[in-house]
């Protein structure tokens, strides 16, 4: 028989929050025991014997949320964007107190944003130029999106592989933010608009050809199914695990 599993969300009155709640609470293998928003404690969640958090707040209170879980047992399930290396590597110290305790942070659980950025990855040896182009809604607070820096870490690691050299960039002259901003060398473009959700293009460039990758999540309902996975998975993974890639294989 499967184990039910006790759920808490964190951010759950969010755009996000409140998918997940739903997205939980119908599932007949995991229970839905907490919900916390901005203003509620903690504690709530360990008091009702939640197993796995899921956190979509906002990069300001994330780090504070995972300590506590991590020193209460409770494994995590991470969509907040803000991940920078040192704070992976804080994440990765309060572990190592904690061997027991899994903590599994993506970029984006869209299913399709995993290959488009899988894709991208396997793209970039192969051309000269590349440059990503994101579009959200306007209430998303951070720019570029996790999802697009991501997105150039994976690309800049595959062209150092290969030995590519630096793309060609004729630009003199550049009004502030007109090439937009630059992540491990790719620059990322960012748009907001109302009727938007979560959209991506990877635009690669060579000598007589282009390839554009592209991701649209059109609703919130697009991140539920890697969601609960990780939400199965997590407890099974002891320590820091990015992405949903190494859940997906296979
Ligand atoms: N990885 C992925 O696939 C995805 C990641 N995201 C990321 O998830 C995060 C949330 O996005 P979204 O749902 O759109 O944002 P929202 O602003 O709609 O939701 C965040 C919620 O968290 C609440 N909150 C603030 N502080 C706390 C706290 N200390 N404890 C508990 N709750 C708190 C907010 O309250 P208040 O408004 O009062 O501050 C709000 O209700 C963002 O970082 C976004 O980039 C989004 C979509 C997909
Ligand atoms: O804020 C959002 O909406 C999203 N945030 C994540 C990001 O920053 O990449 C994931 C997705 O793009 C939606």
């Amino acid at each position: 028989m499967t184990e039910n599993i006790r759920v808490g969300v964190l951010g759950a009155r969010g755009r996000m929050g409140l998918e997940v709640c739903k997205a939980v609470d119908a599932a007949d293998d995991l229970t839905l025991v907490s919900m916390i928003d901005q203003g509620e404690e903690l504690f709530q969640a360990s008091s009702a014997g939640a197993q796995v958090l899921v956190d979509f707040t906002n990069p300001d209170v994330v780090m504070d949320n995972l300590k506590w879980a991590i020193e209460q047992g409770i494994s995590v399930v991470v969509g907040t964007s803000g991940f920078s290396d040192d704070r992976l590597a804080a994440v990765r110290g309060w572990l190592a107190a904690k061997p027991e305790v899994g903590v599994l942070i993506a970029p984006n659980f869209g299913i399709g944003a995993v290959l488009m950025m899988q894709f991208a990855a396997r793209a970039a040896r192969f051309f000269e130029s590349v440059e990503i182009i994101e579009q959200h809604h306007p209430r998303k607070l951070d720019a570029p999106s996790g999802t697009a820096v991501h997105t150039a870490r994976l690309i800049a690691e595959a062209r150092a592989a290969a030995g590519s050299p630096p793309m060609p960039d004729a630009t003199k002259e550049e009004q502030l933010g007109a090439r937009g901003t630059d992540a491990d060398g790719v620059r990322i473009h960012s748009i907001r608009a109302s009727g938007l959700v979560a959209h991506q293009e990877v635009l690669f460039g060579t000598s007589g050809e282009t390839l554009t990758i592209r991701h649209d999540s059109l609703d919130r309902s697009s991140f539920m199914p890697g969601v609960l996975l990780a939400v199965r998975e997590v407890r099974k993974r002891p320590g820091l695990t990015l992405g949903l890639d190494a859940l997906l294989e296979g």
